[in-house]
């Protein structure tokens, strides 16, 4: 349904140049990501802090343009449409956003009903009693009584402001929701509730997911499938199940290894991550981005570029020397 391929996001960083043609450092957040996102499906996004993802969703939701690539939905590359038009563009409001903070997204003069309605309004040019109707069925879907409509977020709790986050996403029925660590800030008992309303929300929908989240486990019940970002590159992607089951690429073992899965024991020695990873800017294009930290690194890796390996059909993994034994 949506294909990201080559997708990749510089910043200028340091102070500007004196002289136009002297060319500032670039920090890479994101480079020659692809990505696809299945009709129905629920795709997981995981990497440490700082790794792009957040960068990344931004992008694939148009609130900010990529440096280059492409983002093909409904037959359009949306890449070629500057962030700035993309407000006014039907897909607008195919592709909406769960953000982590509840609270911070949503404006503290506004009541529930009025957040709710503002991308109904400006996308969907609902007013009257078909706004109405719009935002409580909304609502209504999201377990949100009519009665705290009214109300501003101060006088909501957690779980009920991160409802109205997701009341606003779906108002204008969206195929594409990117929810970026959606859960993170409740409590882990309004957690359970707000993710079973999200699975619960999808099958009613039929609505495609792209999950960012901390929280492997989390991804791991309620994804499809999975990509593990580091430092800007998609570095392993596959069905959830099988990647956290024998994680092809070192990285993605250390991230596994870093956590207990549930009824399940580890074979072999676990990977533990040490040192830092290298820096954002201007990265060496011809070194494998994991390079220096990786418990399985050779010279190799540090020379050249890590060819994409295909561990089992629907798998893939960047490495020189992916881990292809069963976990
Ligand atoms: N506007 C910007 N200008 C310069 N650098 C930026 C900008 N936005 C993000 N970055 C950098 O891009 C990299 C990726 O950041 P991003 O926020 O996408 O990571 P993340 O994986 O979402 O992290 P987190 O999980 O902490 O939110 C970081 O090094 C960050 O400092």
């Amino acid at each position: 349904m949506l294909v990201a391929s080559s997708l990749s996001k510089r910043f200028p960083v340091g102070r500007p140049r004196l002289f136009a043609r002297a060319r500032r450092p670039l920090l890479h957040a994101v480079d020659r990501v692809s990505l696809a996102i299945g009709a129905g499906e629920t795709v997981g996004l995981v990497g440490e802090s700082g790794c792009g993802k957040t960068t990344l969703t931004r992008m694939l939701a148009r609130l900010i343009d990529p440096t280059e690539g492409r983002i093909l939905f409904g037959g359009e590359d949306l890449a070629a449409i500057p962030a700035a038009r993309f407000a006014r563009h039907p897909a607008r409001a195919a592709i909406q956003m769960v953000f982590q903070d509840a609270e911070g997204s949503i404006n503290p003069r506004f009541t529930a009903f009025e957040a709710i309605a503002a991308p109904l309004r400006r996308l969907r040019g609902l007013r009257g009693a078909a706004l109405a109707a719009s935002v409580e069925r909304a609502a209504e879907r999201c377990g949100l009584p009519k009665e705290l409509l009214g109300r501003f977020p101060h006088q909501l709790s957690g779980g009920q402001k991160a409802r109205v986050g997701i009341a606003r996403a779906i108002a204008t029925e969206p195929t594409l929701l990117i929810l970026d660590e959606p859960t993170s800030a409740l409590d882990v008992s309004v957690q359970v509730v707000i993710l079973h309303l999200l699975a619960e929300l999808r099958r009613a929908l039929g609505m495609s997911y792209l999950f960012v989240s901390h929280d492997l486990n989390v991804v791991r019940l309620i994804c499809d499938r999975v990509a593990v970002m580091y430092l800007g590159r998609i570095v392993e992607e596959g069905p959830a199940e099988a990647v956290f089951r024998s994680p092809a690429h070192p990285y993605t073992r250390a991230l596994v290894d870093s956590i207990a899965i549930p009824g399940q024991k580890r074979a072999g020695a676990r990977i533990r991550l040490t040192g830092d990873p290298q820096s954002p800017i201007d990265p060496d294009p011809e070194a494998c981005r994991f390079h220096g930290r990786c418990p399985r690194g050779e010279a190799l890796c540090g020379r050249a570029a890590p060819p994409e390996v295909s561990p089992a059909p629907g798998r893939r993994a960047l490495c020189h020397f992916p881990l292809l034994e069963p976990g």
